[in-house]
């Protein structure tokens, strides 16, 4: 199939569209099941690239993984890990993040993993420091080699006090898969609390670990000798939801999203209302819509949790190009994630880039030479254009906008949003759009 789109915009998305698992959720529950002695199901998994790859990187270190892609189900058996023990470059070849997180199991299970150079989205330098000194704190040996890292442990990785120094998703996540196995207590502050990371929580309380979680960014594992298999049905994905409810407010349509689920997208829908867009929450699910009349400028800043996510923040600014004066966007997650505005820019939209912290309170990047605060000025029609696709969500928000544009235009590169956004293609279908592969 060819990786460009063609897309005729300028009618707005109406319909109702499903989705399921969360990507940022399904891939660590994969590796999850990599701690059990027995096997594990897992439930509303979609169907998107990133589920590919570690179920890939899953079976080369001999888990049995078989799939039900209609029902969206997953059997994990790792019951021939031991006999399989993979730990060389080959093993992980792929295009994500999560090998990184197959440290803890692996060291646990085999005494030594191996981590090549890893994938996922370009939108900063994206560095692992955080993971390696964690897996260090607990008793490991970090060698970098020239093709990767490779990590042993020479004895029972032992629990261990740490403090992260910014709450990070995948090194909280890197914690809790290796302290549920270590020995003794593990205690960890400044902790990342996402509901992805919660829904991790819950999978690995199911398997037999002991886990609390204070109100104050302290998580608190008891290390047990043994774990095993789970059952779960994976929680919904907060960022295809609120990109779809983005995509409803810069087309001036009316997107129904089953499956999207209001208490993990509070903020969003606080920021959703203040634009000037409508919602209803409903028994599977939330409506989101244009009320018709201009959207309002707002200010914004992305944070970690209960935060605005910063995979929310490129979807909506598309919509922002539609709202009547000045929105100010301050991104604090990453220190490069407005790359997307140039298609945007080139599209009819007036968004210019600043190095300064503007609109809120200095971050981790003022004063560093990175363009992280955006201000943009609306509403500007939009015209067709031929993008790029630059990342998974930047790429979304390009669709967004090649849709709310009069004119067709080219998308090329849109195999990087098969990554998070499932059946894509088909729900736009769903929605009314007129697109077309090329
Ligand atoms: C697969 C997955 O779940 N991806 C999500 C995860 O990414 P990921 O887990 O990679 O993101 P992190 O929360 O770790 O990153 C946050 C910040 O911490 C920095 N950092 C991180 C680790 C480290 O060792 N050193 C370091 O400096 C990063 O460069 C970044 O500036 O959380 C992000 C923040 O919600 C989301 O945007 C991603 O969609
Ligand atoms: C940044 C993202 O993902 P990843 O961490 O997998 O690159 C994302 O989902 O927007």
């Amino acid at each position: 199939m060819n990786d460009l789109l063609y897309v005729n915009g300028g009618t707005p998305l109406n319909g109702t569209i499903t989705v399921r698992g969360a990507k940022n959720f399904v891939s660590k529950a994969m590796v999850a099941s990599l701690l059990g002695e027995g096997p594990s199901v897992l439930r509303n998994v979609p169907q998107i690239r990133d589920v590919g790859v570690v179920t890939g990187l899953l079976e080369l270190h001999g888990v049995k993984v078989v799939a039900d892609e209609v029902a969206g189900t997953l059997h994990l058996d790792p019951t021939d890990v031991e006999s399989a023990h993979v730990a060389d470059i080959d093993a992980h070849a792929g295009s994500s993040r999560i090998p990184i997180l197959f440290c803890g199991p692996l060291l646990h299970r085999l005494g030594e993993a191996f981590i090549p150079d890893l994938g996922g989205c370009r939108i900063g330098d994206r560095p692992i420091n955080y993971h390696l000194d964690i897996l260090r704190q607990f008793g490991a040996v970090v060698d970098k080699r020239e093709q990767g890292i490779h990590i042993r442990a020479p004895r029972r990785l032992q629990g261990t006090k740490i403090a992260l120094p910014y709450p990070s998703v995948g090194a909280t996540e890197q914690l809790l898969l290796t302290a549920v196995r270590a020995e003794g207590i593990t205690e960890l502050s400044g902790a990342a609390i996402e509901p992805e990371i919660m829904d991790l929580i819950a999978v690995l309380q199911k398997m037999g670990a002991i886990i609390s979680v204070d109100t104050d960014r302290v998580i608190r594992i008891e290390g047990v000798d043994k774990l095993m298999g789970y059952q779960h049905t994976a929680l919904g994905d907060r960022i295809e939801a609120a990109s779809w409810g983005s995509a409803a407010l810069a087309t001036g349509g009316d997107i129904t999203v089953k499956g999207a689920t209001q208490p993990e997208m509070m903020t969003f829908l606080n920021t959703f209302r203040k634009v000037g867009g409508e919602f209803e929450v409903q028994e599977d699910g939330i409506r989101f819509y244009h009320p018709g009349g201009d959207l309002n400028a707002i200010v914004l800043e992305t944070a970690v949790h209960p935060g605005f996510m910063t995979d929310w923040q490129q979807p909506l600014v598309v919509a922002l190009t539609q709202a009547k004066g000045l929105s100010i966007v301050h991104e604090t997650v990453y220190e490069n994630r407005f790359g997307f505005t140039d298609a945007l820019r080139g599209m009819g939209a007036t968004i210019q880039v600043y190095k300064e912290c503007l609109g809120g309170l200095p971050c981790r990047f003022g004063q560093r030479n990175f363009h992280h605060s955006a201000v943009i000025s609306g509403p500007t029609p939009l015209s067709a254009a031929d993008i790029e696709v630059p990342d998974l969500r930047g790429g979304f928000s390009h669709l967004i906008a090649a849709l709310a544009a009069k004119g067709t235009s080219t998308v090329r590169g849109i195999g990087l949003i098969d990554r998070g956004y499932e059946y894509f293609q088909d729900k736009l279908d769903a929605l009314g759009a007129d697109v077309s592969r090329g």
